[in-house]
């Protein structure tokens, strides 16, 4: 059941509380329902359903509303314009890669295996807010009912002191937060002064508790020495900021959930009923014939975990918003817009809010009082950073925006021209394909918040310069809101999927930090607040860094992509160290400084390497014969490689490697394809390479319009779906893996050493370009293995993860510890399997079927005792053995009733050897590589990776901990030895 705002405003405007009010609101909402899941014991792996057919939940819920008087739907090109808008916002998109859980997207899925529940996402999301925000909303007034038609002067809120209640305690949650109020400089080094960052739109200005700092703050916001830099956020601790610090906690100026999102993640908390359910069955519109999310009844578009969330969402951003949306979809076209999603409206309606918010602030006694004390610098603070929006955006709408959107608005609230007709009409006035994004979602905005034609002009005219003041700073021109949001909007994820799954905008502290490849702090999300972390040793008055994009590509991609996304060049000590120019010499003091380890040898960068073209080498060559082979090939076009083992020269071109990687990305759909019985499925582009298979993931659980196509597809997405859908690769998928994976790399995969015979012709020379291509494909080889259940081929790919990202991140580095934990999570996986398999082969025997477990509470009770019985009977021998001499006993068995000639006993005797060797191969293939992870796991210099990059309780530590012990109950329920260091060390 929806829950009707208007039940809330009745209930309100009734009540003396909202608690009350929440009571009295009689069935508005139904409870949530949790994860239908039975409590899994942690040795066993969870089933999921891999029925994809019903995840357009909220879809299905539309059906009272009309979807059949709208306009034709938009052209796809401008559909792809404008998701192109969302994508191309560069600090939103690269954030996403930010991230430090988007390390492994394939192997995400196995996130079920996490026990420690209370750790999720969303759950502690605003850690206590929900419960003072409720004891604030207690005070609060009747409100004035729903049902009273907006106006025009809604845009500004009716009742602003009451709003500004709220905006006053969020405040001063936020300052309690910090130790104080404002930040003073203490560095020596601070050569430029400081500037604290204003009160109202930094009140976190801001130390963490948990710093070190002893009540000081931590950081300041000061100017850089180059002034292209700009700002940013330097340590003001007096000693050095030790790994897993937390510098700071930001809570989102306004936030909104992903289109594709919304009827899976709380609008409010950010909780993901994906989380608990798996994706599967949150895909689902129901479990049990019940919701999981409740949606707003009134505009249908948010949804909500329960009332709490929605009545706290309801005060602070969703009762206008609610307003303006049903507003807007008075009009048939917009109406289309928001229950077809024909346009993507996340950025829409984060300017939405954005607008809204920033009203309620400056209407607020907060920002009343703190605003006369605001000077000059505190004033730059609040400006708006010029960047990210797109010239030719800018350009357009200057020229022609203002008219077309007005002509846009006009036309369909007229109900008069289809947009077809409307998109012809327009196209004369500029070049609507380019800019239409743009257009469309202002032109979403504004049927939301700005009616009257004189304020869409001014809501519309593009402010030029820079502002220098407050007030012009949050001005009402449509650009500078953009701007604001491209600047300072992140893509929340989340941590376990690494999927995208909403846009935030932070004002106060994270927008500030600058570049480095090689950073000392990450960011990580906690619903929709922001934490800052160090990740190595901070000296007093040394700049803090995050990287804005994955690290794993080389200086030249690296520099390439900021450029491209940010207009700056990045001089971090990894950029000098391997320089994108290979006519620039490498400066390792810079990397050494930060890497003090003097056993620590600086490798050349792997990425740079290739493979001798000559079949009887083989050898791959490291990047001392040749630096930087792309940065050769941009300037020269040409490059001669030789190689180092045997002096064979090979002249490879740009136009030869750009083949190569038509042909490798040709292989890397073939594959795909394959896996998925033949049905094209598209790999999407992005820029944010630890993104890309994030995005592979999320596309196959893309909610289905409701066109024909589509439903063709589902069978498709079906099967990338849950561990149920067990299916062996075909060959053919298989041969694409590997020849894909030759293609790329130049060599043949792990499992395939000895099926491909030679690397063959000039296919083999430039690899180096090709690393991205192959840390794709092998994630994607590993996603869709395990989908399919296929553990040898998983088993194998993750081999070649591990080695690929070992090769490519270097120093102390929190991906490190993220692929530890991964590890721990396959062998975790292994572990499961091994136990599984026995498990299904034992409930296979009719011997154990007879006996009676009818007392036991549950199948996984009954499983585990037979397991138990069999493992006693069968003495201490490994699973394998026992199922072995299980079926040789059968055999015999058969043998000796003479049943069937001798001829079909003889088949089937060879027909289950053959099933038994290569059951043999494959576990015995497993168990060998389990145990080669195992000593991995707690190596001591790996557990302080995990502890300190999350701080002393971290959030990864505790749940790499309890991944260990699901581990060691896995192992020891298998029969297979866990020897950990300590044990190791005492033996030795
Ligand atoms: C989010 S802002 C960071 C704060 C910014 N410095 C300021 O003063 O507002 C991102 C912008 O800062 C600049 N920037 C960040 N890191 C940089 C770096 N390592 N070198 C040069 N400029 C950098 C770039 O102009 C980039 O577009």
């Amino acid at each position: 059941m929806d829950v009707t705002p208007q039940s809330i405003a009745a209930a309100t405007a009734t009540t003396t509380t909202l608690e009350q009010a929440a009571e009295l609101m009689t069935a508005p909402l139904e409870t949530p329902v949790r994860s239908n899941n039975r409590a899994k014991r942690n040795y066993r792996i969870k089933s999921r359903d891999s029925n994809l057919e019903d995840e357009d939940g909220n879809r299905d819920g539309d059906q009272d509303i009309d979807q059949t008087d709208g306009p034709a739907q938009l052209n796809q090109q401008e559909q792809a314009s404008l998701d192109s808008l969302t994508s191309s916002s560069p600090y939103i998109q690269s954030q996403k890669a930010q991230n430090i859980a988007e390390v492994y997207p394939g192997l995400a899925r196995l996130s079920f295996l996490d026990q420690d529940q209370d750790q999720g996402l969303g759950k502690g999301s605003d850690g206590g807010s929900v419960n003072s925000f409720t004891n604030v909303l207690e005070t609060k007034k009747q409100r004035r009912p729903f049902q009273q038609q907006p106006t025009m002067s809604q845009i500004t809120i009716e009742d602003p002191d009451d709003i500004s209640k709220v905006e006053d305690q969020k405040e001063k949650e936020m300052r309690s937060l910090s130790t104080s109020s404002t930040s003073t400089s203490t560095s020596s080094n601070a050569k430029s002064k400081a500037v604290a960052v204003p009160p109202v739109t930094s009140p976190a200005a801001m130390s963490s508790k948990s710093g070190s700092g002893s009540g000081s703050s931590l950081f300041e916001i000061r100017e850089t020495e180059l002034e292209a830099k700009g700002r940013g956020i330097f340590s003001a601790a007096n000693e050095i900021l030790k790994p897993g610090t937390l510098v700071f906690k930001e809570l989102g100026y306004c936030q909104v959930v992903d289109d594709e999102s919304l009827s899976q993640v709380c609008s409010t908390c950010f909780k993901d009923v994906r989380d608990e359910l798996g994706e599967d069955e949150a895909s689902s519109a129901s479990v049990n014939g019940q919701k999981k999310l409740v949606r707003c009844a009134g505009c249908k578009v948010v949804w909500y975990c329960n009332k709490a969330c929605q009545i706290k969402d309801w005060k602070l951003h969703h009762q206008l918003e609610c307003q303006g949306i049903q507003r807007s979809m008075s009009s048939p076209v917009m109406k289309e817009i928001w229950t077809k999603r024909t346009i993507n409206t996340t950025i829409a309606r984060a300017l939405c809010r954005l607008i809204r918010r920033r009203e309620r602030v400056k209407a607020s006694k907060a920002y009343k009082v703190e605003h006369g004390k605001i000077d000059n610098s505190q004033k730059q603070v609040n400006e708006v950073y010029f960047s990210g929006l797109d010239q030719k955006e800018e350009e357009w709408l200057d020229e022609y925006g203002s008219t077309w959107i007005e002509q846009y608005l006009r036309t369909y609230e007229q109900e008069k021209t289809p947009v077809a007709a409307t998109a012809t009409n327009s196209s004369s006035l500029g070049t609507l394909e380019e800019s239409s994004p743009l257009a469309k979602t202002l032109a979403i905005v504004m049927s939301c918040v700005v009616t009257p034609t004189e304020d869409r002009n001014v809501f519309l005219k593009s402010v030029r310069e820079p502002c220098v003041n407050v007030e012009s700073a949050s001005g009402d021109s449509a650009l500078d809101l953009l701007r604001k949001l491209n600047s300072y909007g992140f893509a929340i994820t989340n941590m376990e999927t690494t999927t995208a799954v909403g846009l935030a905008l932070y004002v106060q502290c994270i927008p500030f930090m600058n570049h480095s490849c090689i950073p000392n702090c990450v960011y990580t999300f906690r619903g929709s607040r922001v934490e800052c972390r160090v990740i190595r040793d901070i000296q007093p008055g040394e700049e803090l860094t995050i990287s804005y994009i994955d690290q794993i590509g080389t200086t030249q991609e690296r520099q390439k992509q900021l450029k491209e996304q940010y207009r700056f060049t990045c001089d971090c000590p990894l950029c000098k160290y391997y320089p994108a120019n290979p006519l620039a010499q490498p400066e390792d003091g810079p990397l050494r400084q930060i890497i003090a380890d003097p056993l620590f040898e600086p490798r050349l960068d792997p990425k740079q390497g290739f493979v001798c073209s000559n079949l009887s080498c083989k050898a791959i060559n490291g990047p001392k014969s040749i630096l930087a082979i792309d940065s050769q090939l941009a300037i020269y076009n040409k490059v001669e490689l030789k190689c180092s083992s045997c002096g064979h020269c090979t002249e490879i071109t740009q136009e030869l490697v750009q083949e190569n990687e038509k042909e490798a990305q040709k292989l890397i759909a073939e594959f795909v394809r394959e896996m998925n019985g033949g049905v094209e499925r598209q790999i999407p582009k992005s820029n944010s390479r630890n993104f890309e298979l994030a995005k592979v993931k999320a596309s196959s659980s893309e909610t289905p319009s409701e066109d024909t196509n589509s439903m063709e597809r589902k069978p498709a997405t079906a099967v990338i779906g849950g561990l149920k859908t067990v299916r062996e690769p075909s060959a053919r998928a298989l041969k694409n893996f590997q020849d894909a994976f030759k293609v790329i790399t130049g060599r043949p995969t792990s499992d395939s050493e000895k099926a491909v015979p030679a690397i063959d012709s000039a296919q083999s020379i430039c690899r180096s370009h090709l690393h991205r291509l192959s840390r794709q494909l092998i994630q994607i080889g590993f996603d869709e293995a395990v989908s399919h259940k296929n553990w040898v081929f998983a088993l194998h790919r993750s081999i070649e993860l591990e080695r690929l990202l070992n090769e490519s991140y270097i120093g102390h580095h929190p991906l490190k510890a993220i692929q530890a934990y991964y590890t721990c999570k396959i062998a975790n996986l292994l572990a499961n399997l091994l136990l599984e398999e026995s498990t299904v082969e034992i409930e296979d025997s009719e011997e154990e079927k007879d006996k009676d477990y009818g007392m036991l509470d549950s199948d996984d009770e009954a499983d585990l005792k037979l397991l138990r019985d069999a493992m006693r009977k069968n003495g201490t021998g490994s699973m394998q053995e026992q199922l072995l001499r299980r079926k040789r006993k059968e055999n015999e068995e058969g043998s000796s009733t003479g049943e069937g000639n001798a001829e079909d006993r003889r088949k089937k005797r060879v027909q289950e050897k053959e099933v038994s060797r290569t059951q043999i191969e494959s576990s015995q293939q497993l168990q060998r590589y389990l145990q080669s992870l195992v000593p991995k796991i707690e190596d001591p210099k790996i557990l302080v990776q995990v502890r300190t990059c999350w701080g002393k309780d971290g959030k990864l530590g505790s749940r790499y901990r309890c991944l260990i012990d699901s581990l060691k109950q896995a192992l020891h329920y298998a029969a297979l030895p866990f020897v950990s260091q300590e044990q190791k060390q005492k033996t030795i």
